[in-house]
């Protein structure tokens, strides 16, 4: 099966590495085209993909095709482009909906919102598809899903909200990791920061393993660290009295966010098919 991916930033790269790394595919059943071409140098030299001269080309020889540019890029490129009816198109990107790219496809369509941690074979992908998408289709794609993590069906209903538990939560715990050293070391001058972002990886680590091998809850892990009437106890009041707001504060500002992507996404749609063919011509 050739695996065809238009765009290699974060997420097209992250496809190439977490896809050969887990040995599912070969290198050489990918074909990859990138509007830079020299982003695919470095990265070929460790995964001998196939490199295509353009993104027509990849939707010609793909039998499967992720799409992973920015999603106000999307529509625009696939318009662009000649899709064989029966190519089955992934789109990753936020904000774009399965409508908008059913006005682009009229074959088999997947949305799927990975993870930056897939790179390393863990982590949750989101799914959903079209009714066009065969059994067979389905399939091969969350076999692919599989390999790179887990993958958890959604619907557009519950995808914004999970998006922000799964894709953006590897940066967004990044960013309270960054808070946390920074204010240990605000509070400890002889403590280095550095030094504090190492405690906090390894401890998120083992945090990790002790969550997934003994397959502890949250509840049963503050248990087991919170001694009664302890140190702990404190910091964990005073998470329960300012963590609420900000993790509503965020869910709040990343929705509205999201709203506004798919207005611009559905804006950028209405203006393309509110043009004379004519004038689609002359803008091409
Ligand atoms: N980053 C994440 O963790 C994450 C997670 C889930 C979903 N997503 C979604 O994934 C998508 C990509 O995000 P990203 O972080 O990977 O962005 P990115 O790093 O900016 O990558 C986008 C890539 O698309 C390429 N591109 C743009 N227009 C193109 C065209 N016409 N033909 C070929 N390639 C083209 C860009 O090429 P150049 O090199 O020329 O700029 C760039 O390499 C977004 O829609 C985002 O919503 C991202
Ligand atoms: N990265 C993309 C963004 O920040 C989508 C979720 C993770 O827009």
């Amino acid at each position: 099966m050739n695996i065809g991916i238009i765009g290699l930033g974060n997420m097209g790269q992250m496809l190439v590495k977490g896809l050969c790394k887990s040995g599912m595919i070969s290198p050489r059943d990918l074909i990859v085209y990138n509007r830079t071409a020299e982003k695919a140098t470095a990265l070929r030299q460790l995964y001998p993909f196939q490199v295509a001269e353009c993104a027509q080309t990849v939707c010609q020889k793909a039998d499967i095709l992720f799409l992973c540019t920015k999603p106000l890029d999307m529509l625009p490129l696939l318009r662009e482009l000649s899709l064989p009816p029966h190519l089955h198109l992934v789109s990753v990107a936020a904000g774009v909906s399965l409508a908008d790219l059913e006005s682009v496809h009229s074959g088999p369509v997947s949305k799927v919102i990975p993870t930056v941690t897939s790179e390393e074979n863990r982590g949750v992908s989101l799914y959903m598809n079209n009714a066009k998408v065969t059994p067979s289709e389905r399939a091969a794609l969350l076999q692919l899903l599989e390999a790179l993590g887990t993958v958890e069906e959604i619907t557009e209903a519950a995808i914004e909200t999970a998006t922000i538990l799964t894709s953006s939560a590897p940066g967004l715990i990044a960013g309270i990791l960054e808070e946390f050293a920074q204010a240990a070391v605000r509070h400890t001058p002889e403590l280095e920061l550095d030094s504090a972002r190492r405690m906090l990886v390894e401890t998120m680590i083992g945090t990790s393993l002790l969550l997934e091998r003994q397959g502890l809850g949250f509840d049963q892990l503050i248990e087991r660290v919170a001694t009664k009437g302890g140190i702990t106890q404190e910091g964990l009041s005073v998470l329960g009295r300012t963590l609420p707001r900000a993790f509503d504060d965020l869910l709040h500002m990343t929705t509205e966010k999201h709203t506004l992507l798919k207005q611009l996404v559905r804006r950028q749609n209405d203006s393309h098919t509110s043009k004379t063919p004519t004038q689609k011509g002359e803008s091409q």
